[in-house]
């Protein structure tokens, strides 16, 4: 396939990547890059009947989901879901999906497979369903097409799943072969408000877009009954002209080791992102003695510097490869995952004092490790938030009720501000109607 260019973005060559995207035109950290609607997609094992199996919307209350009557295992919205859902696959899969989950060979796949075998079957059967309006063949720039282009996936030793379908032969056709060998490094996870709840396939995103483990934009979905769930890539930071535009293809707070692994195995590429450069130059770090830490963790907790009023308190610069060589142990592996498990053990237990202490400890972390305006840094200053809140309503001893409503106000700032950024997704409800409930209840209980 040839480059592509878009209204935002267009292809150039990358020397290992074959290509990579670059924005076209200055674009501002909150916009919407591309607009993808997904080609095909099948929810996760634990998500179906819980919401809709066409357009991955969740039934609204006492509006019950509708069972297919074929099979007895899709559920839709109502009629209209269906039907589009008939047409597009179901139709070649409803009456052979219960033999074929029952089957031995589809039983033994482990789930996140078993998700991949259906998004599969519903692939080709779209394919072999809708001929008529699959301009695919022809048209160069048609879901099909644009797949056929994306780069195979590496990985030694993986197997084509079954295919449910008339066909009972366990041995895949040269036209599952050809489709499951992108499935690995190009699909997605789809997520609301950073909740799994199916896998898909978007091309164009996937021809587009490179991993970085310091991305300057990430995904998101957005559900509309009747309509195909569709991704939105959003700019996190500002992007020049010109400048390359990456996504994260795995959070990039898992340790070093088991990240690069992760993607050379899966995605068969070795990672030269800064973060990756920086990490490798200083492991092993030691993991910090138990007197060092609390000095540690005061400093990282200093670095936030929270004033209080926006996001601005955390560095639009990535700061990581500038970390003092005193903090390297804080980057140990086994660090981030004890300080996240404390924060959540305390907040649940109602040791708010606790909690709070660990939580602005981790919100250093994170702004250390995640790119400014990373979704989930919002999403752990709303829980921040809801922590300090609580803490004021129990009057917890070491700071009086102001200065507690003041901190949850400053976190709930901040929460705003970066999901802000991402704006809305996924799911009704969700982080922004907590942060304007939280918002109403703090300004219910005096001025700022
Ligand atoms: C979803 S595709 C991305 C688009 C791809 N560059 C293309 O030209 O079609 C994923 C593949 O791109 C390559 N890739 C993505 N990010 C990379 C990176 N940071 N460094 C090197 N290769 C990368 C890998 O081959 C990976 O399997």
């Amino acid at each position: 396939m040839a480059t592509l260019n878009l209204k935002n973005v267009k292809t150039r060559p990358h020397p290992t990547a074959r290509d990579t995207a670059v924005a076209v035109r200055p674009l501002s950290a909150g916009e919407t890059i591309v607009s993808v609607p997904a080609w095909t997609t099948a929810l996760l094992i634990s998500e179906k009947g819980r919401r809709c199996d066409w357009c991955g919307c969740l039934p609204l209350p006492g509006d019950p989901l509708l069972k297919c009557g074929g099979c007895g295992s899709y559920w839709y919205c109502g009629k209209k879901c269906q039907l589009r859902q008939w047409k597009a696959h179901h139709r070649s899969i409803c009456k052979y999906y219960a033999r074929y989950t029952a089957s031995a060979a589809f039983q033994g796949l482990p789930d996140e497979e078993k998700v991949d075998a259906v998004l599969l079957s519903h692939t080709l059967a779209n394919l072999h369903e809708s001929p008529a309006e699959d301009p695919a063949r022809e048209d160069d720039s048609s879901p099909y097409s644009v797949f056929q282009t994306l780069i195979e996936y590496t990985s030694v030793g993986y197997s084509v799943p079954p295919v449910c379908g008339k066909s009972t032969s366990i041995s895949p056709s040269p036209e599952a072969s050809s489709l499951y060998a992108r499935f690995g490094n190009n699909n997605f996870v789809l997520h609301s408000h950073l909740t799994a709840f199916a896998h898909g396939i978007f091309p164009l995103t996937s021809r587009l877009f490179n991993h970085s483990c310091v991305p300057n934009a990430v995904v998101k979905y957005k559900l509309k009954e009747a309509d195909l769930p569709c991704m939105e890539v959003v700019a996190i930071a500002d992007v020049a002209e010109d400048e390359e535009i990456t996504i994260p293809y795995l959070d990039p707070a898992i340790p070093l080791d088991v990240r690069q692994h992760q993607l050379q195995s899966r995605y068969g590429f070795k990672c030269n992102c800064v973060a990756c450069t920086f990490q490798r130059k200083i492991n092993p770090v030691p993991f910090p003695s138990p007197e060092d830490l609390k000095g540690l963790e005061a400093i990282l907790r200093q670095r936030i510097q929270l004033t209080g009023v926006h996001s601005h308190a955390l560095s639009s610069r990535y700061l990581l490869p500038q970390l003092p060589p005193d903090l390297f142990p804080l980057l140990h592996d086994s660090y981030l995952p004890s300080l996240s498990e404390a924060f959540s053990k305390t907040s649940h237990d109602g040791e708010y004092a606790l909690a709070l202490e660990a939580g602005l400890t981790l919100l250093g972390l994170y702004s250390m490790i995640y790119p400014r305006n990373y979704p989930l840094i919002g999403m752990h200053a709303l829980e921040l938030a809801k922590t300090a809140w609580n803490a004021s309503i129990q009057g917890v001893p070491g700071k009086s009720e102001d200065a507690r409503l003041k901190e949850a106000r400053s976190y709930l700032v901040l929460s705003r501000e970066v999901l802000g950024v991402l704006g809305p997704e996924g799911d009704p409800g969700g982080p922004m109607e907590e942060i304007n409930t939280l918002t109403e209840l703090l300004r219910a209980d005096g001025p700022a």
